[in-house]
């Protein structure tokens, strides 16, 4: 068993738990000791960033929403673009990584939720546990509430990275319908040279003009897309390759594909992206999504005391073919 080290608290990093909590709580919402391998930094959230460092990968998970900022597993590349220009500060959301949207989606079916994406990537979650396997193997689990809805996040990274993102409801809460993504900054080496593959014949509801279309083969974006794809692929699967390495998306539980990219112009008017920024990365997001322009509810329904997990696997493989040496 490895040697447990508890995280270093600092008088910047806020306890969640009122003026009560104890030692293990004072770092930002870290309940779990920590082990060898694993270690907590301060981040500009307050709530700090979980660090691993290990012979299978290396991980930084920012405690603020859950959301994982870079994922490298050994002998590959780093999976995630993280805009140099993100800001790190209480309450608002990262540029890149793995944001966690939850309850509801962009502004919502009705389109007037706010915020943009549901609170669960903008609020503190806990670290409950976070353990190392013999091999390397990172597992974290983190919990939250956002809007009522309880969530939980289960992450296991080795050669692949899994995540369990799950939404309950509290027994005697009203039954309700609610909405999620993984909203995955996928790094590329260019937009133009990307192919989405596993949506071909799917529902499209197009953001940007506001049609529904229907997907003809594979998605090759040249500039801005926004586009909500009425399936997860055959069997769940989908992938992205950019020439240089061919991503895997295999996912359970998420009935819709997200891409989106915002262009040059889109970049232009977000503070938090260099202006050419916006070429480095694609965002392909597993989600539900409720009734938009085609009429498609892919919302979940959630009863009290039930719940509902979104599932994804991503590995990499360069474009040969071979993934990254195992740990
Ligand atoms: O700027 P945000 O809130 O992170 O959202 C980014 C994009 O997220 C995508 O999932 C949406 O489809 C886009 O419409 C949205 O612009």
């Amino acid at each position: 068993m490895a040697q447990t080290q508890r995280p270093t608290a600092t008088p910047s990093a806020p306890s969640t738990r009122g003026p009560s909590a104890g030692p293990e709580e004072q770092a930002g919402g870290v309940r779990a000791p920590l082990p060898s391998g694993i270690e907590w930094v301060p981040s500009g959230s307050g709530a700090g960033e979980i660090v691993a460092r290990t012979a299978a990968c290396a991980l930084r998970l920012e405690l603020q929403g859950a959301q994982v900022l870079s994922f490298v597993p050994a002998g590959g590349s780093e999976l995630l673009w993280l805009s140099p220009d993100a800001v790190r500060a209480p309450g608002q959301a990262v540029r890149g990584g793995i944001p966690l949207c939850a309850p509801w989606f962009a502004d919502g079916p009705d389109g007037e939720h706010s915020p943009s994406h549901g609170p669960a990537r903008t609020t503190a979650w806990t670290l409950e546990s976070a353990t190392v396997d013999q091999d390397g193997t990172v597992r974290l689990g983190l919990t939250t509430t956002a809007d009522g809805v309880d969530l939980r996040l289960d992450l296991t990274a080795a050669q692949r990275l899994h995540l369990d993102l799950t939404l309950g409801l509290p027994p005697g809460a009203e039954p309700r319908r609610v909405e999620a993504a993984l909203h995955t900054y996928f790094a590329v080496a260019g937009v133009d040279c990307s192919t989405v593959t596993g949506l071909d014949g799917a529902t499209v509801v197009d953001k940007l003009t506001g049609q529904v279309i229907e997907q003809a083969g594979d998605l090759r974006p040249t500039g801005a897309v926004d586009r909500i794809h009425r399936t997860a692929g055959p069997e769940g699967t989908v992938g992205l390759d950019d020439g240089d390495r061919s991503i895997g998306i295999e996912s359970q539980g998420c009935a819709d594909t997200v891409v989106w990219s915002p262009g040059p112009e889109g970049a232009r008017s977000m503070a938090d992206t260099p202006d050419d920024g916006w070429h480095r990365f694609l965002c392909v997001e597993s989600a539900c999504v409720g009734e938009r322009a085609d009429g498609i509810d892919h919302s979940i329904h959630l009863e009290p005391g039930g719940s509902h997990t979104l599932s994804v696997t991503y590995s990499a493989s360069d474009a040969g073919g071979a993934a990254g040496s195992a740990p």
